[in-house]
């Protein structure tokens, strides 16, 4: 269910700000995230704030081509969150995690175009997943400072996957959205727990 008014969404970027960082997944102003009013403009963090300390002045409107609305500067990567709410008409927000594992991951992984995991209960957490029999590539992308070259490269890997809820860029973050912030949220914290149970299996493995 799209969010109505600013307000609302602003309440519940603040308060997702806080959950992030006290994870650790937000930490020294990583991290954006951005919610889909239902006049169609965006509700996004206002770049380079903290996302744990947000009040409502770091919170502003963009428009679906990531221009900001209100004169305030809009987070560095809107255009990556633009480009889910252009090419998914059913997600209502995009969050934006910097977790340690995901980083490793990620740099670990060097040269992949994507990360597998199956046989996991928890990722009926996941929209559309029923079941642990399953088997889901989360793409991972190189990073860059130019956003439209994150956004070019991500596009087709999307379409290879099968539309998945979540994506990686190397050695920056995850990228994970849903149909309103909750399910967001709860896309996002599957999968950094994904790859937590993953490290801690290789790590009883190497011990075995
Ligand atoms: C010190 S964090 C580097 C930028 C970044 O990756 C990020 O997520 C935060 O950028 P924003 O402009 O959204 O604050
Ligand atoms: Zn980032």
């Amino acid at each position: 269910m799209l969010c109505p008014d600013l307000e609302q969404a602003t309440a519940a970027i603040i308060a997702v700000g806080r959950a992030f960082d006290a994870r650790n997944w937000a930490p020294a102003t990583s991290g954006n995230y951005s919610i889909r009013l239902a006049d169609g403009r965006v509700a996004i963090t206002v770049s380079g704030r903290h996302k744990g300390r947000l009040t409502s002045d770091d919170v502003m409107t963009v428009d679906l081509d990531g221009r900001a609305l209100d004169g305030k500067k809009p987070s560095a990567e809107t255009a990556l969150h633009a480009m889910l709410y252009r090419r998914f008409p059913e997600v209502g927000s995009v969050l934006h995690s910097h977790s340690p594992a995901s980083v490793g991951m990620t740099r670990a992984l060097r040269g992949a175009t994507g990360w597998t995991v199956a046989g996991h209960e928890l990722m009926k957490a996941w929209p559309g997943v029923g079941t642990h029999d399953h088997a889901v590539t989360l793409p991972i992308v190189d990073n860059s400072q130019d956003m439209a070259v994150i956004a070019a490269a991500i596009d087709p890997l999307l379409v290879a996957a099968g539309d998945p809820p979540a994506y990686f860029i190397r050695g920056h973050g995850l990228y994970g959205w849903g149909r309103d912030i909750a399910e967001a949220e709860r896309v996002v914290e599957a999968t950094e727990w994904l790859i937590e149970a993953e490290r801690a299996e290789r790590a009883f493995r190497s011990m075995a």
